[in-house]
């Protein structure tokens, strides 16, 4: 292997060589289109500058800003592909490739060796120095053992036999490391990779992605593609090299604005941030459930995923049968029904008003309503007396632009104002004065009714405020007191806000983005039914990739994945769904996944990828006051190695309780919900904003009998300690709970300290 190595790390040398002279031609080209970009705003800024009161000069003035701006527009976008070249080709030259696959096709005379890194190199003669990961004769690389194997291209299935596989790791131009296998991808290299300390950001695995993962990432024919992973098991991962394929795969008909991802929490969004641009991709858009339903919900306090966690301990059994209730889909099933069949005298129409005056009454819009045909269907109906009323404020507008006060201010105005209302148009643009006058005085009075236009567009005459909580009266009567109480305040629970938005779209045919081509949600088993129905209602036109774990639900008991997948399919009207299962973890050592595993009725299922580390640690003491000074013991033992350290609680309370008297000994640090990066030092935080994060060294404050008392609080514990990468230290006061008592003690090392006398 010796002389092998050498030669491989000639060929390294050589394509660096290409590299570093493509380089060089690119940063040519990249100075000279920065230089040109500058000059052409510098023309730009200049003619801007044009003094544009002479109205003879302003129409040759703009027309020739708008020729320049688009010149602009045009360089700009040109640099910022060079821009992105460039950086690609840094990327390369420290590490151009990782794998390599020697392959004979079938009319081929002799074998030929392919080398696959992040991105595609091709030498001046358009010979591929690297292949990148995405490309069709890549997934080779991660599907198939040696021999025959197929593989997808546009033209159809092919065939190849593949005859050697080798695994590089090259740093700065040298290789580390290479491995031959007929694995996969082979241990090797992962283990390597799994050794390393986590950071802020997560990393790219297109060097290591196994090939279960590798299925999820190229699947391009599922509409729905639901993954259920164990902790640790890569979903996140999968999902953003997914994005990176997907991306590649349509490169000319999708585009990052195109694909949506639920994430989450804040921290989470920012942990991952990095991923895609190391694959030299745009990130798609990110948002957490909470901030897509406030957007939808302005003016309302929506109840977070943390606060709706935080209030389970203290809601009644019958509260909790509530909000479970508006969780399912036959909810809103009931929602759509109650919504087709809503009749005018029904509808919560509300007047519209401009200064005190009503401008369109509620019964004149009920009766506009009820003249629509029968055969409408709600959101048509809704949809006609919107232009109606629309049409009604033209002509409104129209007369009010005669008027005597309109002609009145006209008469009053300055040059200023003057020129304003004229916007886009010269003195010039009209045929005679009455005609500029007449235009004026549409303008003005257009100004003038601005929010009434404003509010009919937003829809603001129906109330489905109000609608709903008559819906609520009539399905739910039990609940419809609460949600008129928290109304009042301006909050509206989670429960609630999917069926309200849902309600509100289908009576006025609104809220749908057909745009978004890819939804993720990742984290799924933390979203219910209703409010998948709603997001599918919304992203009508996207393909779903669903991805979780449902053991790691915090408040919810687990569903068999099939079961899930059947239920999910059925409820979003899916026509190719497929279910994947990733169930090996490469977070954390073997000994921590034995440990979380044997927590679990169905752990047995997981498989532990075998990077070697201490046994988990339970701490046993008796008095608040051992408890402490064990935690402070190992918090600082754990900072003293680590980089990453955090202490997870179940709840803000207990973790706001633990910073308090942590604070002035240790460099803890408290994260709430607003947070959006990890600061340096301990982190404390509740287990809901550390979901899809990880840590090198986990700490878990009270894991006694009376804090982990029901099989309900299984989940919570579990994804606690999945969080852990190498090091798990759980601290009890009192007897540990029954979850960890029934591991076999062999998984784990017990410190018991005596109490003090
Ligand atoms: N093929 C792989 N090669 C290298 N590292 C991997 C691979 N798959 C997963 N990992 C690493 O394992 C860790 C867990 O991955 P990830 O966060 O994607 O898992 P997850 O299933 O989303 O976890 P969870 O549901 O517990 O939050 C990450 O550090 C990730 O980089």
């Amino acid at each position: 292997m010796a002389s092998q190595r050498q030669l491989e790390q000639q060929r390294v040398d050589q394509v660096i060589v290409e590299i570093k002279q493509q380089l060089k031609q690119a940063k040519k080209e990249y100075e000279k289109a920065h230089a040109e970009t500058s000059s052409v705003e510098k023309n730009y800024l200049q003619n801007a500058k044009v003094n544009t009161t002479e109205v003879d000069d302003r129409m040759e003035t703009n027309a020739e800003i708008q020729q320049q701006k688009q010149l602009v527009a045009k360089n700009i976008q040109t640099e910022q592909i060079l821009k992105e070249q460039l950086e690609t080709l840094k990327d390369l030259k420290k590490s151009p490739y990782f794998g390599r696959i020697d392959i004979q096709d079938p009319d081929e005379t002799s074998p030929e060796s392919l080398y696959i890194g992040t991105a595609s190199l091709s030498d001046e003669h358009q010979n591929f120095l690297v292949y990148d990961w995405r490309a069709p004769i890549s997934s080779v690389y991660y599907n198939g053992t040696l021999g025959q194997v197929e593989y997808e291209t546009p033209a159809g299935r092919q065939e190849t036999e593949l005859l050697k596989k080798r695994q590089f790791k090259i740093t700065d131009g040298q290789i580390q490391n290479m491995f031959d296998t007929s694995e996969t991808v082979g241990d090797e290299l992962l283990q390597s990779v799994l050794d390393e300390h986590s950071d802020e950001y997560m990393k790219n695995i297109v060097a290591t992605i196994q090939k279960d993962q590798n299925d999820i990432i190229r699947d391009t024919n599922s509409d729905l593609l639901l993954v259920q992973g164990v902790a640790g098991s890569g979903k996140t991962s999968a999902i953003l090299q997914r994005i990176a394929f997907l991306l590649y795969h349509s490169r000319a008909s999708l585009n990052a604005d195109q694909i949506v991802l639920f994430s989450p929490n804040l921290l989470f969004s920012r942990y991952i941030s990095d991923v895609l641009p190391s694959l030299g991709e745009k990130n798609m858009r990110q948002v957490t459930l909470h901030e897509f339903f406030s957007r939808r919900l302005q003016g309302l306090k929506v109840e977070s995923l943390f606060n709706h966690y935080e209030k389970q301990w203290q809601l009644t059994e019958a509260e909790k049968e509530l909000n479970e209730e508006k969780k399912t889909a036959e909810f809103m099933a009931a929602i759509k029904d109650y919504a087709d069949h809503l009749t005018a005298s029904d509808l919560c129409f509300t007047d519209i008003s401009l200064h005190g005056k009503i401008l369109f009454s509620q019964a004149e819009i009920r009766q506009l309503y009820a003249d629509q045909p029968v055969q409408m269907t709600p959101g048509h109906k809704f949809a006609a007396v919107k232009n109606q009323l629309i049409k009604k404020l033209n002509k409104l507008v129209k007369r009010k632009a005669r008027s005597t006060q309109i002609q009145d201010q006209l008469e009053d105005m300055s040059s200023e104002q003057y020129l304003t209302l004229l916007g886009d148009k010269t003195k010039e643009s009209f045929h005679s004065y009455d005609e500029e006058r007449d235009y004026l005085g549409h303008q003005l009075a257009s100004q003038q009714y601005e929010v009434i236009y404003d509010a009919l567009y937003n829809d603001f005459f129906f109330d489905s405020y109000e609608q709903y909580g008559k819906f609520l009266q009539n399905k739910l009567p039990e609940s419809a007191a609460g949600y008129s109480l928290a109304l009042e305040y301006h909050q509206i629970a989670l429960a609630d806000c999917a069926p309200l938005l849902y309600l509100r779209d289908l009576v006025t045919a609104g809220g749908k983005n057909h745009r978004i081509a890819h939804l993720f949600i990742d984290e799924m088993q933390d979203y219910t039914l209703a409010q998948l129905i709603y997001l599918k209602h919304v992203f009508g036109a996207a393909q779903l990739t669903l991805l979780g774990d449902s053991e790691q639900a915090l408040y919810a008991s687990a569903q068999r994945p099939q079961a899930l997948l059947e239920n999910i399919a059925q409820t979003l009207d899916a026509r190719k769904a497929n279910l994947k299962l990733l169930n090996r973890s490469y977070r954390s050592t073997k000994q921590i996944t034995d440990f979380m595993k044997a927590m679990l009725p169905e752990g047995e299922n997981i498989q532990a990828f075998n990077r070697p580390g201490n046994r988990p640690l339970v701490c046993q003491v008796s008095t608040d006051q051992a408890a402490l000074k064990a935690l402070t013991k190992h918090l600082n033992a754990s900072a003293a190695k680590y980089s990453t350290v955090a202490l997870i609680t179940k709840t803000m309370a207990e973790s706001r309780q633990l910073y308090d008297q942590l604070r002035r000994d240790l460099p803890v640090n408290l994260l709430t919900e607003q947070d959006r990066s990890l600061p340096q030092g301990i982190a404390i935080l509740p287990i809901y904003l550390a979901k899809g994060l990880e840590f090198d060294s986990v700490i878990v404050n009270n894991v006694s009998q009376a804090e982990y008392s029901s099989s309900e609080e299984r989940g919570i514990l579990y994804t606690i300690c999945s969080r852990a990468m190498h090091e798990l230290t759980l601290i009890s006061q009192g007897g540990v709970t029954p979850l960890i008592k029934q591991i076999d003690p062999e998984l784990y090392t017990l410190e018991q300290t005596l109490p003090v006398k």
